[in-house]
């Protein structure tokens, strides 16, 4: 069973980018995350991991993903205490508000009693080379916070 989930939407791939990126540094260091699409899963299947990564572009005036959205409202039924999270996200800065589906989602994990490993990663539209190498040593430092408290 792995330790490690990462869940995300992603309409033209950006995020979907950054979800391969960081689930590369994890399997570097040498957990096997499980990636899914939050179409192909629901909230209550995030108990099951010690590390939950969450992955979102923003939509509409500062929404999360409508695919989201069932998911979200779902998260209020689990508990996350003991547990280590991470979010983030593709977004524009030409909206008003740049990235909140990655807030929204890190409050919530956080309402439900998970801890912040590192603070919501938003990247502007495509990841460049520089921020999926980013990506790659948030994977690997989230890896590290598992097994620091395992
Ligand atoms: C209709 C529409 C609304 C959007 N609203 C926002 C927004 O409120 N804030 C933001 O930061 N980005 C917004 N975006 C930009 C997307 O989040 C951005 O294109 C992102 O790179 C998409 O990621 P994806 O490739 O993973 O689907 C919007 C895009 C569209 C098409």
């Amino acid at each position: 069973m792995s330790k490690i989930i990462i869940v995300f939407a992603s309409m033209s791939g950006n995020t979907e980018e950054l979800a391969e990126a960081i689930a590369a540094g994890i399997q570097e260091a040498g957990i096997e995350p499980v990636l899914k699409n939050v179409m192909d899963t629901n909230a209550s299947e995030l108990e099951q991991y010690e590390g939950v990564l969450l992955g979102a572009y923003t939509w509409g005036d500062g929404d999360l993903p409508d695919e989201f959205e069932d998911f979200y409202d779902d998260m209020d039924d689990i508990n996350l205490e003991g547990r280590k999270f991470g979010v983030f996200g593709s977004a524009d800065s030409s909206y008003t508000y740049y990235g909140k589906a990655v807030d929204t989602l890190e409050e919530k994990l956080a309402e439900i009693g998970g801890e912040k490993v590192f603070d919501g990663f938003k990247v502007e539209l495509n990841p460049s080379k520089d921020e999926k190498l980013l990506c790659h040593e948030l994977g690997l430092k989230f890896a590290a916070a598992l097994n620091v408290s395992a």
